[in-house]
């Protein structure tokens, strides 16, 4: 069933180095949050946090009224009622498309003929029903990703997890498929939390953006808030093009559309028109 995700003050600590620091957001139930942030910014462990592969030193994950992790507790991936879609599109070697995709029933009592139905289902949903018998190194990159989205959503879970699934394709390719995981997993009505380091897929993509910087959730917003109104320096330059103003407004800038305040000043953002963006467009 679809829920509400919430994260609350999650901390987490390689050694000395704080990865997260004390972040919160919530998703509400079939929403499609994207995590955006340049490489070494937390947002994979992040995820990896919220799918229960990594344990969080701090705070609190909950989906619904269901506590995933605490300060005492920590459920097991597979107990989550969670699907996750990688980067490198994580596929068994040895089972086909179909098998790979039935894999996330094995735990559901099923009868063959029910679990092969929905197997079918959901790869003619992805544009693969024809490569059913394909193993992994039969099939394109793309193909593969395609492969392990039908996996993700076979099982019918109430948050789909995507860790940078497009990285390893190429551009027009990226394009198709970005459209393709917007559209299924909107059907699917699960919530998602999709991670990049990508400023057009994120603002294509999500109902809202996060904005992560050095494992702090630096901005929460719609797409065109966080484009057009951007809160701190980082995200203005992270998301766009922006120029410092220091002597002509210092001391006097109020952040607003097209300016943000800074220790020195202000800096000047100038954002394209929309729709040569994609900003705040739905795929
Ligand atoms: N298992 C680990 N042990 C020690 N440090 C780690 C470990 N995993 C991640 N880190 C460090 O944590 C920081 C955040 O890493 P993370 O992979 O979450 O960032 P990211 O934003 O996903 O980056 P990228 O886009 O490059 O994948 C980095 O400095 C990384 O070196």
């Amino acid at each position: 069933m679809t829920d509400q995700l919430a994260v609350e003050r999650l901390s987490k600590s390689f050694g000395p180095t704080r990865v997260l620091d004390e972040v919160s957001f919530s998703v509400a139930p079939g929403r499609f949050l994207v995590l955006l942030g340049p490489s070494g910014s937390g947002k994979t462990t992040l995820l990896r946090c919220l799918a229960g592969i990594e344990r969080s030193d701090g705070g609190t994950v909950s989906f619904g009224t269901r506590v995933l992790a605490d300060g005492r507790s920590h459920l097991a991936p597979d107990r989550r009622d969670l699907a996750m879609v990688f980067q490198d599109y994580a596929l068994w070697p040895h089972m086909t498309a179909a098998g790979n995709t039935s894999y996330a029933l094995r735990r559901r009592r099923l009868s063959r003929a029910e679990s092969d139905r929905r197997v079918q289902e959901v790869l003619a949903r992805v544009g693969l029903a024809d490569h059913a018998d394909r193993y992994p190194h039969q099939l394109s990159g793309g193909q593969q990703q395609r492969v392990a989205l039908a996996r993700a959503l076979v099982a019918e879970p109430g948050l789909l997890l995507f860790d940078e699934p497009l990285s390893n394709l190429d551009a027009d390719l990226r394009e198709r498929l970005r459209v393709q995981i917007s559209t299924l997993t909107r059907d699917s009505g699960a919530t998602a939390v999709y991670i990049t380091h990508d400023q057009s897929e994120a603002f294509a993509l999500a109902d809202e953006v996060g904005v992560l910087e050095n494992g702090r959730l630096v901005q929460l917003g719609t797409p065109e808030s966080v484009y057009h109104r951007p809160a701190t320096p980082f995200v203005a330059r992270f998301t766009g093009l922006a120029g410092e103003l220091s002597g002509l407004v210092d001391g006097q800038a109020q952040s607003g559309r097209g300016l943000v305040r800074t220790d020195a000043g202000a800096l000047l953002t100038t954002r394209p028109l929309p729709s040569a963006t994609g900003a705040g467009s739905r795929s």
